[in-house]
C-alpha cells in the first residue's frame, strides 16, 4: 500500500477532518488521484443522455475544460456555477467588500465560485459533504494556477461551519452559498417555494445560520424563487427595515438565477452598473423587485 503514502495530494487543504472519517476521506481522496476518477475528456460525450446538453455548453461551466483537466462527477455536470457567473459574483464581492480577507463557499460542488473567490479573496473555504465533489474542486483548483488555494471541509453544511467559525482564528467577511435546488425539475411550477423545496433545508434555517456568523450572506438560487417568501424571511430575521437585494443573472441570453444579497454593502447596485440602468425591472432592494443583468467576461477587472 505504498502508493497511500505518496500521493501529491495535498492533504492539509483538507480541514476539520477527524478520526475514522479521517481515514476514510483521506483514502478515497488518494484512491480517486490514482484512478484519475471524474477526470473530464472533452471530445467524449458522457454516457447519460441527460448531460449531453451540459457537455455541449462545457466551455461555459468551465472555460478551461478543452484543456482536458477539469474533474466532474454527473451531478456536477448540472450544478457547477458557470464560470462567468461565478467570476461576475467574486468580482462583485470585491468591490462591495474591499477590505474582505475570507469567504466560505458553503456547498462548494466541483469549485465553480470557490475557484473565482480564491482569485480576489485571500482565504477561503469551501464546504460540501460529498468527498468526491471536494475531490473535483481540489483538482479543479489545481488547473486555474490559483496563489491562494481553497481550504477544503467534508461534512454536514450546518456542522462544518460552526466547527470552522469555532476553530479557525479566520472570522468569515461573508458566506456565500448555491445550494441544491432539488433537481432539473425546480421550473416546473410557475413559483418555487423557497421553505420547501430548497434543500438540504427551508431556507429560513440556511439564512438564520449564516447571518449568525455574518451579515454578508450571498446566496444562488432559482430565477422562479417566491419574491414575497424572500422578503419575508428577510424581515422576520432581520427586521422590519433591511433589505434583501435580488440580481438576475443571465448568461449566453439565458436567466441562469438569481442571486440574493443580504448586508449594506451589497446595496448600491448601481454603483458599479451605472450602464445596467436600463435593463433594470424594478428599483429592487426590499426582496420583490430585482435588477436583471447580462453577466459578461471581464465585468468589474
Ligand atoms: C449546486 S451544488 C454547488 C455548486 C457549486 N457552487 C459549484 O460551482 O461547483 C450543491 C452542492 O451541495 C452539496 N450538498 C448537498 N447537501 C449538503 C449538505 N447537507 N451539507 C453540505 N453540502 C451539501 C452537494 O454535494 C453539491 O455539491
Amino acid at each position: 500500500m505504498s502508493w497511500l503514502l505518496k500521493t501529491p495530494i495535498e492533504l492539509d487543504r483538507f480541514e476539520g477532518i477527524h478520526g475514522s472519517d479521517k481515514i476514510t476521506i483521506r483514502h478515497r481522496l488518494k484512491r480517486h488521484y490514482f484512478d484519475d476518477s471524474y477526470r473530464i475528456n472533452p471530445h467524449q460525450r458522457p454516457n447519460d443522455k441527460k448531460l449531453f446538453k451540459f457537455w455541449k455548453n462545457r466551455s461555459s461551466i468551465f472555460k478551461r475544460i478543452n484543456d482536458g483537466n477539469i474533474y466532474l462527477t454527473d451531478e456536477l455536470w448540472f450544478s457547477v456555477t458557470p464560470e462567468n457567473l461565478a467570476q461576475f459574483t467574486a468580482n462583485y464581492v470585491r468591490q462591495c467588500l474591499p477590505d474582505a480577507k475570507c469567504i466560505v463557499d458553503v456547498f462548494c460542488g466541483g469549485g465553480g465560485n470557490a475557484i473565482q473567490f480564491a482569485r480576489l479573496f485571500n482565504k477561503v473555504y469551501g464546504i460540501d459533504s460529498n468527498i468526491d465533489h471536494l475531490f473535483c474542486t481540489y483538482m479543479n483548483s489545481e488547473c486555474y494556477d490559483l496563489a491562494i488555494k481553497p481550504k477544503l471541509l467534508c461534512g454536514d453544511w450546518e456542522t462544518s461551519l460552526k466547527m470552522l467559525v469555532n476553530n479557525s482564528q479566520d472570522k468569515p467577511d461573508c458566506i456565500f452559498a448555491s445550494p441544491p435546488w432539488g433537481g432539473v425539475d425546480y421550473l416546473r411550477k410557475d413559483t418555487y417555494d423557497l421553505e420547501e423545496h430548497l434543500q438540504p433545508a427551508p431556507l429560513s434555517k440556511i439564512l438564520r445560520v449564516f447571518l449568525s456568523v455574518t451579515s454578508n450572506v450571498i446566496l444562488f438560487l432559482p430565477r422562479n424563487s417566491d419574491l414575497d417568501q424572500l422578503s419575508s424571511i428577510t424581515q422576520e430575521l432581520c427586521g422590519p427595515d433591511e433589505k434583501c437585494k435580488v440580481v438576475y443573472v443571465k448568461d449566453n441570453g439565458y436567466m441562469k438565477g438569481i442571486l440574493a444579497f443580504w448586508g449594506k454593502s451589497f446595496y448600491d447596485f448601481s454603483r458599479f452598473y451605472p450602464e445596467q440602468k436600463d435593463q433594470a425591472s424594478g428599483e429592487s432592494m426590499d426582496g420583490k423587485e430585482g435588477k436583471e443583468i447580462e453577466v459578461k467576461m471581464g465585468d468589474l477587472y
